[in-house]
C-alpha cells in the first residue's frame, strides 16, 4: 500500500473512532445531566460534594463533545515519528487542534497541539531533538514530520516537511486573503512563537514584538495553552484579556472558540475600570487624550504640558500621592467631636481616630464608617446600659431611703412613685440620646463623591509641587467640573474608589494577558497587579507602536524596574514579522529608522513578496478622486481595504466625501463590530487590526512631522496591510518618508 493509502486508511479509522467517542460521550453527558438535575432538585448539603464533582464532570463531557465535533472535520494536521534515545520502538503521534482519546484502549489517537510532545512539530527539525515534558527533558530523533491538508474529513494533500517545505507552507498561509477576523495559526506556529506560548505563567512576562510578529495571535494561543497546561487549577473565568477597544475584541473574537476555549474574560481597560467603580464612577466615557492632542491644534508648549501632565498621572509617584491622599482622607472625613453620652465620655477624638484608622483599617472608608457605626452602636448600648443600671441602683437607694424616712402611707407611696417615674424618664432619655448622638456623629462624616475626592486630591497636592500639580489640576479642571474625565484619570479614580467606597466586585483573575501593553502607564500596570492580587501577567507590546506619549511606556526597562522589581520581568522578543510583504515592511522600517530604540530590534519580514507600495503626489483637487480610485482598485482584488487617516476628525470628513461615490463605512471609537469591506478609520483605531490593503491619506509634511508620535502613527498605519499599500499627499511628502519614491497622480 502506498503511504497515501495508508494515511487515508488511518484517517478513516480516526474518524470512526471520533464517531464512536462522540456517541459514548453524548451518552455519558446525558446521564450526568440527569444525575446533576436530580441532585439539584433534592439538593441538601449532604449532596453538595457529589453535585460539585458531577457538575465538573458534566462540564468536561460538554467540552469534550464540542471538541470531538470540531475534530470531526479535520482531526489532525500533522504526524511526527519520534524515537526516544535508548528506546528501539518508533512512536508515531498525530497532532490536532483537539486531543482525541481512545477511551477503550486508554491511548491518545490524536494528541492536542498543546501537549508536550507537540513541541516536536513546532520546534524540531528532523534529526536529534528534545522537548520538555512535566517529567523533564525527552531526547531522541525526529524521523518524520508529515503535514496534512484535511477538509471535511477528506485527505486533500500531504507532504513530508523539511525546512524549505515548511517555509513554503507558511508563505502559502500568509498569502491568503483575510476576512474580517483574526484566525488561529495552530498549524504554522513558529519556533520563537512557540516559546512564548509555552512560557511558564508564574511571573510577569513581557513580549516585545515587531508589528505583525503575531503578538495578538500568540497571546490568544497562550491562553489556550495555559488552560490546557493548568487544567486542574485554572478555569477560563480566571483568565482575562485586556484589549485596546471593543472593535478589537470583536476582531479577535473567533480565535479562542476556534481553539475550543470559551468564557475567558475579555474586556478593555476603560470598561473594566468603569465596571469596578460601578455607580460611583463618572457616567461618561473618558475622553481619549490622543484625539484631544491631535485635533486641538495645540501649541508646542500646550502639547508639551499635556504630555507632562499625562505622564505624571501615569507614574508611580502619582499613585503614591493618591495613596497618601487616602491616608489623609481617613482623618479628614472624620467628625471633629468626641463621642459622649450624658456626662459619660465614650471615646475621645483621638481614640475614635485610632479605632477608625487602625482597628478598621482593612475596610474602604465608607464601609468602614458602617463598621464603625456597628462598633459604636454596641459601645453606646453598653454605656447606656451602664447608665441605666446606675439609674436603677440610684432609684433603689432613693426608694430605700424613703422607706426608712417615711412611714407607710399615701405620701410615701406617692414619693416612691415619683422616684420611679424620674428613673423611667432618665432611662428613656439616655436611650434616645444614645441613638441620636450616634446618628449625629455618623452623619458628621464628610464623605465626598468620587469626583469630588479626585478634584480635592489634585488641589490638595498642588501646594507640594505648585508647578506640576497646579497645572495638572488646571489642565482638565473644566472637564472634571463637568463630570468628564480622561483615560489617564482612570487609574487614580479606581484607586480612590477602592479606598473610599470599595469596588463593585472582586477580580478573581489568576492571569492577565494585555495586548498593546506599550499603551499602558506604570500606574495602570501596577494597579492591575493590586486589583488581581497577582503578578502573573503576559504583556504583549511594541515600543515602535507607542502612540500615547502622554501616558504610554517609553522603556520596558523602566517597567521592569518600577512595576515588577520583586517578581522580576521575564522578557522575550519576536522579530519576525508575518503580516506584511517584504516591500511594505521595507517602507515601514525606513520610517521607523527616524526614531530608533535599542529596546526594539528591527523587524525581519518573512520572505513574501507583493506589489511595490505606491505613493502619489496629488493636486488639491485630485486628492479625493485619487483616494476614490485607489479604494475602488483595491476593493476589486481584496476583501478588506482600509483608508487610514491620522485623526478621527480627518476620517469622518473623508468618509463623508468618499461615501457619495464609493461603498465605504466609517469606523469610530464607538464601533464594536468589524465588518471588512472598504473602511475609513484613524490610525489609532487601525492599530492592532489588519487589512488586505491599506491606503494612507495625507502623508504630507504638515500631517506627519518629524517627531516620535507622528513617526509611530505613520508606522502603525504602514504596517496594517498584508498585501498592498498606497499613500497619497498633496504639497510636500512627510520627511518621515524620505526613503520612499513618489509618482505624480495623473
Ligand atoms: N506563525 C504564523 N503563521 C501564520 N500566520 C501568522 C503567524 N504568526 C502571525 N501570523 C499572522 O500575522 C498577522 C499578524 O499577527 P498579529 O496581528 O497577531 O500580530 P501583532 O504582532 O499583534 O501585530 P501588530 O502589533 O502590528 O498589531 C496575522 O494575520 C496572523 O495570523
Amino acid at each position: 500500500m502506498s503511504e497515501q493509502s495508508l494515511e487515508r486508511a488511518k484517517l478513516t479509522k480516526t474518524l470512526r473512532l471520533i464517531d464512536d467517542e462522540s456517541r459514548m460521550t453524548r451518552q455519558k453527558y446525558e446521564e450526568l445531566r440527569e444525575s446533576v438535575g436530580g441532585l439539584k432538585r433534592g439538593a441538601s448539603s449532604a449532596f453538595d460534594s457529589a453535585l460539585h464533582v458531577k457538575t465538573f464532570l458534566l462540564e468536561r463531557a460538554r467540552q469534550n463533545l464540542i471538541n470531538l465535533g470540531l475534530a470531526a472535520g479535520k482531526p489532525y494536521f500533522c504526524r511526527v515519528d519520534f524515537r526516544e534515545a535508548g528506546h528501539d520502538e518508533l512512536a508515531t503521534h498525530y497532532i490536532g487542534k483537539y486531543g482525541v482519546e481512545d477511551t477503550q484502549h486508554h491511548t491518545m489517537a490524536v494528541v492536542d497541539w498543546r501537549s508536550p510532545v507537540a513541541n516536536l512539530y513546532y520546534s524540531g527539525q528532523l534529526g536529534n531533538v528534545s522537548y520538555r515534558c512535566p517529567d523533564g527533558n525527552v531526547e531522541g530523533e525526529l524521523i518524520l514530520k508529515r503535514q496534512f491538508t484535511i477538509e471535511n474529513g477528506e485527505l486533500k494533500h500531504m507532504f513530508d516537511t523539511d525546512v524549505v517545505a515548511q517555509e513554503a507552507f507558511l508563505r502559502d498561509a500568509l498569502s491568503e486573503l483575510k476576512d474580517n477576523r483574526l484566525r488561529d495559526i495552530v498549524t504554522t506556529i513558529q519556533q520563537e512563537q512557540n516559546l512564548v506560548i509555552r512560557a511558564p505563567m508564574n511571573g510577569p512576562l513581557l513580549v516585545q514584538g515587531a508589528a505583525g510578529s503575531g503578538k495578538t495571535t500568540i497571546a490568544l494561543h497562550r491562553i489556550a495553552y495555559l488552560l490546557y497546561a493548568h487544567q486542574d487549577t485554572l478555569t477560563p473565568k480566571n483568565l482575562m484579556i485586556l484589549a485596546p477597544n471593543p472593535l478589537f475584541l470583536d476582531y479577535i473574537s473567533e480565535v479562542l472558540p476556534e481553539l475550543g476555549v470559551e468564557d475567558v474574560v475579555q474586556t478593555t481597560y476603560v470598561k473594566l475600570c468603569q465596571e469596578l467603580m460601578g455607580k460611583h464612577g463618572p457616567k461618561v466615557a473618558p475622553a481619549d487624550p490622543l484625539t484631544l492632542m491631535l485635533e486641538r491644534n495645540l501649541t508646542k508648549d500646550a502639547a508639551e504640558r499635556m504630555v507632562r501632565c499625562g505622564r505624571y498621572k501615569g507614574s508611580l509617584a502619582f499613585r503614591k500621592k493618591a495613596e497618601d491622599y487616602l491616608g489623609h482622607l481617613q482623618s479628614a472625613i472624620m467628625p471633629e467631636a468626641s463621642l459622649t453620652l450624658g456626662k459619660l465620655r465614650i471615646y475621645s477624638r483621638k481614640e475614635l481616630l485610632r479605632i477608625f484608622t487602625e482597628d478598621f483599617a482593612p475596610y474602604p472608608l465608607v464601609p468602614r464608617i458602617r463598621e464603625m457605626e456597628k462598633h459604636l452602636s454596641f459601645k453606646m448600648a453598653d454605656s447606656a446600659a451602664r447608665l441605666v443600671a446606675y439609674y436603677e441602683k440610684d432609684c433603689q437607694t432613693r426608694v430605700n431611703a424613703l422607706k426608712l424616712r417615711l412611714p407607710p402611707g399615701e405620701e410615701r407611696q406617692h414619693r416612691i412613685l415619683e422616684v420611679y417615674e424620674a428613673r423611667d424618664l432618665r432611662i428613656k432619655e439616655v436611650r434616645t440620646q444614645a441613638e441620636e448622638r450616634l446618628k449625629t456623629y455618623i452623619a458628621a462624616f464628610k464623605v465626598p463623591t468620587l469626583l469630588e475626592a479626585y478634584q480635592d486630591f489634585l488641589a490638595h497636592y498642588s501646594a507640594d509641587d505648585p508647578d506640576l500639580l497646579a497645572q495638572l489640576a488646571a489642565e482638565n479642571r473644566e472637564e472634571l467640573l463637568a463630570g468628564r474625565i480622561r483615560r489617564e484619570d482612570l487609574a487614580a479614580l479606581v484607586l480612590l474608589c477602592h479606598g473610599l467606597f470599595g469596588l463593585s466586585r472582586k477580580l478573581s483573575i489568576q492571569h492577565v494577558v494585555m495586548d498593546e501593553a506599550q499603551d499602558f502607564s506604570p500606574f495602570e500596570l501596577s494597579l492591575l497587579g493590586t486589583l488581581t492580587g497577582s503578578e502573573s501577567v503576559t504583556l504583549m507590546g511594541d515600543l515602535a507602536q507607542s502612540i500615547h506619549p502622554f501616558q504610554g511606556i517609553e522603556s520596558w526597562k523602566e517597567v521592569a524596574e518600577q512595576c515588577y522589581q520583586r517578581a522580576g520581568l521575564e522578557t522575550m522578543t519576536l522579530v519576525t514579522s508575518y503580516r506584511s510583504t517584504t516591500e511594505i515592511m521595507a517602507v515601514a522600517e525606513s520610517v521607523l529608522a527616524h526614531f530608533t530604540s535599542p529596546e526594539r530590534p528591527a523587524a525581519k519580514p518573512v520572505l513574501r513578496h507583493g506589489p511595490a507600495p505606491r505613493f502619489y503626489r496629488v493636486g488639491e483637487q485630485q486628492r479625493l478622486p485619487a483616494l476614490q480610485a485607489l479604494a475602488l482598485e483595491f476593493a476589486e482584488s481584496y476583501s478588506s481595504v482600509a483608508v487610514i487617516t491620522k485623526t478621527p476628525a480627518a476620517a469622518k470628513s473623508l468618509y463623508s466625501r468618499l461615501r457619495k461615490n464609493t461603498a465605504v463605512h466609517l469606523i469610530t471609537q464607538k464601533d464594536t463590530h468589524y465588518e471588512g469591506g472598504v473602511m475609513v478609520l484613524p490610525a489609532a483605531l487601525a492599530k492592532g487590526l489588519e487589512f488586505d490593503a491599506a491606503i494612507l491619506a495625507d502623508v504630507d509634511r504638515e500631517t506627519y512631522c518629524e517627531n516620535p508620535l507622528d513617526c509611530h502613527l505613520l508606522y502603525v498605519s504602514l504596517t496594517r496591510p498584508l498585501h498592498a499599500l498606497a499613500g497619497v499627499f498633496s504639497g510636500e511628502p512627510s520627511p518621515l518618508l524620505s526613503a520612499v519614491s513618489f509618482t505624480d497622480w495623473a
